[in-house]
């Protein structure tokens, strides 16, 4: 089942900056989608539209099975949206500020308090009840936030930027309960990063916008094959033997080029499947005892920097 649907989505601005062109997408329920792109990429302009705080110049998006033009006060029911501003009261406690969540949404008091039980436990935030929310660091702030926006049991959850300016604990406890929000209520989660790791870590999908547009989408496996995979590692027992290799193979004419890293040799070739078994079998037959020989898999900042940085905007130009 789908939980967004978009088709042909154009936003333009008065100054006639055209920040999504054309837009197409489709986000599956009870999945984690992560939107990357480069500053201007139109990430937030999106944003703004699903969550109903700015309407498109053309398209169709259908959320939850309802059109976003027809049903906005219905969608919007459904969603909760986690800005980069918290918005925790501090002069209320952690239960007092979830409580009153749950009355802006017109949650039932039983209900809330259940709900409100079940959010504490599972987010880990029962250490921080009896301290006030003023004196909390801005990594458990996050948190209670983000527990806040679930009180309403949203089915979309929108994120903007989750974990910007946290440290690597906080961004971890962001994380697990993000899987958790996932796994536990079967929420969908969009959210958008500029932390490569992050929609690594966590996404089941990954979309790459340039310029209002998709560049590439897919889960973060297929988008690490999405570049051509043209880097061989070549093992060794010790450094001498690779650098024995490393000249033998300079000489070859088998590689573009070959470098030297430790007991390794970094092997550049035009395509790496199919020089794999070229690779293999010369250096079986100059009797160069290896150890290993393997592709290297592109890391997925390669992937983005390939699809979306300066290189690719010259060619495309
Ligand atoms: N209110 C606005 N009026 C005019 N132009 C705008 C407005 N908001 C955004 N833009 C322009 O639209 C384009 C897309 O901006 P948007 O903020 O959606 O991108 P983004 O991917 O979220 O970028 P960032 O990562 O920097 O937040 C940019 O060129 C931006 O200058």
């Amino acid at each position: 089942m789908l939980a967004i649907e978009i088709e042909d989505l154009v936003k333009e601005y008065r100054n006639g900056v055209r920040a999504l062109d054309r837009l197409s997408l489709r986000v599956n329920a009870g999945e984690i989608f992560a939107l990357l792109g480069p500053n201007g990429a139109g990430k937030s302009s999106l944003i703004h539209i699903l969550t109903t705080y700015s309407k498109p110049s053309s398209g169709k998006v259908t959320m939850l099975g309802k059109d976003l033009r027809r049903a906005p006060g219905e969608i919007r029911r459904q969603i909760a949206c986690v800005a980069q501003q918290v918005s925790i009261d501090s002069h209320l406690s952690l239960m007092e500020n979830l409580l009153f969540q749950s009355r802006l949404y017109k949650v039932d008091a039983k209900t809330a308090h259940q709900r409100i039980r079940t959010l504490i436990d599972s987010f880990g935030l029962s250490p921080y009840l009896r301290y006030p929310t003023a004196s909390y660091s801005g990594g458990v702030k996050r948190r209670l936030d983000l527990a806040m926006n679930m009180v309403s049991l949203p089915r979309i959850l929108f994120l903007d930027e989750p974990t910007v300016g946290m440290d690597v604990d906080s961004r971890k406890a962001m994380w697990e309960m993000l899987l958790r929000i996932r796994d536990d209520f079967g929420t969908t989660i969009f959210l958008t990063t500029h932390y490569l790791e992050e929609a690594d870590r966590l996404s089941d999908t990954i979309c790459i916008m340039k310029r209002g547009r998709e560049v590439a989408r897919g889960t973060p496996a297929s988008l690490r094959r999405y570049t051509r995979q043209n880097l061989l590692r070549l093992g060794f027992a010790g450094a001498e033997q690779a650098r024995r290799c490393q000249a033998a193979l300079e000489q070859s004419g088998l590689a573009t080029s070959a470098s030297l890293r430790h007991d390794s040799v970094l092997v550049d070739v035009a395509d790496g499947r199919t020089a794999i078994s070229a690779v293999n079998r010369w250096l079986l037959e100059q009797r160069l005892d290896f150890t290993a020989i393997e592709i290297v898999e592109p890391s997925l900042e390669d992937v983005f920097l390939a699809l979306t940085g300066p290189a690719r905007q010259e060619s495309e130009a």
